[in-house]
């Protein structure tokens, strides 16, 4: 896998050509200029040869000790080039086979990368088949990497819904026909053991060393890291005893409901439940009894009212529920449902099958005086503490 253009091979073509082209013209070159040396020596030295004897047989012996030079001068010549010309062959092969071995060694190198990497890598060709599947794909997905080289069927099995796929396809496509590139980009696959896994995807395309598009996509199991950063934001607005909502989120929503409703001139009530005599039953059955009983009115109260409005623990062994669009007689009937529960529920009884748990609650109504859900909240309060003063186990309203 490279990053060549496409067009990389007519290019390595015409270079080929071009280096045959100059070895034919050399090797031409030299054999012109032995044949012209050749010929200037032959017509020369007869001259010079008939010149200086002109006895026959003086002659002939001249000519053949002439004939012995001109052999003995072209071997020379003849080993000095071929010396030049093989040496020159000779280290360049052995300069190529040394790429060859560095290329391979690269090679192992990178495939041991690849395969080793903590991360999920595969190279698709141009129509999305796998050729790469490396350790971290087969360990992450359980498919192995015999059952997808080659094929394009791990797409149904990682995106089994069809719609997703294909959404999924339309990216890919992109990736290889336009040249897009996607990070971070966050799918969730079916792995083959059922599970669904998070996935982060870094994906771009490649040209290879033949110009063929492929395209590489790095990818991240980012489950672990979700489901701790849902719990971390679930813990920052929820009551980690009871699930129900912290006071800070209570007051954040609730106050932005309450905005809605003066605008739309819409009532706004407000329940506020208090367990009675809490700290004696922390008292007489200890601080875990406590907690599941705070858990069991909990429960009831998001039961009833959870579909309707904003259940919170406040503080302490103190619930409130926001009911935004609810006037007060049904905010009344709701407090009144949910005591009735609570006290059917004998969240004591596993203790003490005589001891009982109730709750007192005040119910409040936004009126025109009340500018904010503190006005609002305090008045629901008020209403409480009478309920309390009352004898506790019962729902009171407005004074
Ligand atoms: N088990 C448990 N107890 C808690 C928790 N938070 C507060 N409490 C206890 O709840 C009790 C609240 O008592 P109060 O509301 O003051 O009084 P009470 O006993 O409920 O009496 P009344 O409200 O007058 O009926 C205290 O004893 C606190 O220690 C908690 O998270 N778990």
């Amino acid at each position: 896998m490279g990053n060549g253009a496409p067009g990389s091979v007519s290019t390595a073509a015409r270079g080929g050509a071009a280096l045959l082209r100059l070895a034919a013209n050399k090797a031409l070159l030299v054999a012109l200029v032995y044949l012209l040396l050749g010929m200037v020596w032959i017509l020369w030295s007869d001259r010079v040869v008939e010149a200086l004897f002109e006895d026959a047989v003086q002659l002939t012996r001249a000519q053949t000790w002439k004939g012995w030079l001109y052999v003995a001068a072209t071997a020379v010549l003849l080993y000095a080039v071929l010396y030049r010309l093989l040496r020159d062959e000779a280290t360049h092969r052995l300069r190529q086979q040394r790429q060859r071995e560095d290329l391979d060694l690269l090679n192992q190198f990178r495939e041991s990368i690849i395969d080793n990497a903590n991360i999920w890598l595969n190279v698709l060709d141009a129509q999305a088949r796998i050729t790469v599947w490396n350790k971290a794909a087969e360990q992450i997905s359980g498919y192995r990497r015999e059952e997808v080289i080659g094929g394009d069927a791990v797409w149904e099995w990682l995106y089994p819904d069809p719609d997703y796929r294909a959404d999924i396809a339309r990216r890919v496509r992109a990736i290889l026909d336009e040249g897009a590139e996607v990070e971070g980009f966050e799918t969730h696959i079916r792995c083959k053991d059922g599970q669904v896994k998070t996935m982060a995807w870094n994906q771009r395309r490649f040209f290879d060393e033949r110009g063929q598009v492929g395209s590489i996509a790095i990818g991240q199991d980012i489950t672990e890291r979700k489901r701790l950063q849902e719990e971390l934001e679930r813990m920052a607005v929820h009551d980690p005893l009871t699930g129900l909502y912290n006071r800070r989120e209570f007051e954040l929503l609730a106050a932005r409901r309450f905005a809605d409703c003066v605008e739309a001139g819409h009532p706004y009530s407000l329940l506020w439940v208090d367990i009675d005599e809490f700290k004696a039953v922390n008292d007489r059955f200890g601080h875990q009894v406590g907690d599941e009983v705070l858990c069991g009115v909990a429960g009831v109260l998001q039961a009833v009212v959870g579909g309707q409005g904003i259940a919170a623990r406040y503080g302490g062994d103190e619930l409130v529920v926001a009911l935004p669009a609810v006037a007060l007689p049904e905010a009344r009937a709701l407090g009144e449902i949910v005591r009735q529960r609570v006290q059917a529920a004998r969240l004591l009884a596993d203790c003490d099958a005589d001891a009982a748990l109730t709750v007192s609650i005040g119910a409040a109504q936004r009126d025109a005086a009340m500018h904010d859900l503190m006005a609002l909240a305090s008045a629901a309060d008020a209403a409480m503490y009478r309920a309390k003063a009352g004898g506790r186990n019962r729902v009171c309203g407005p004074a």
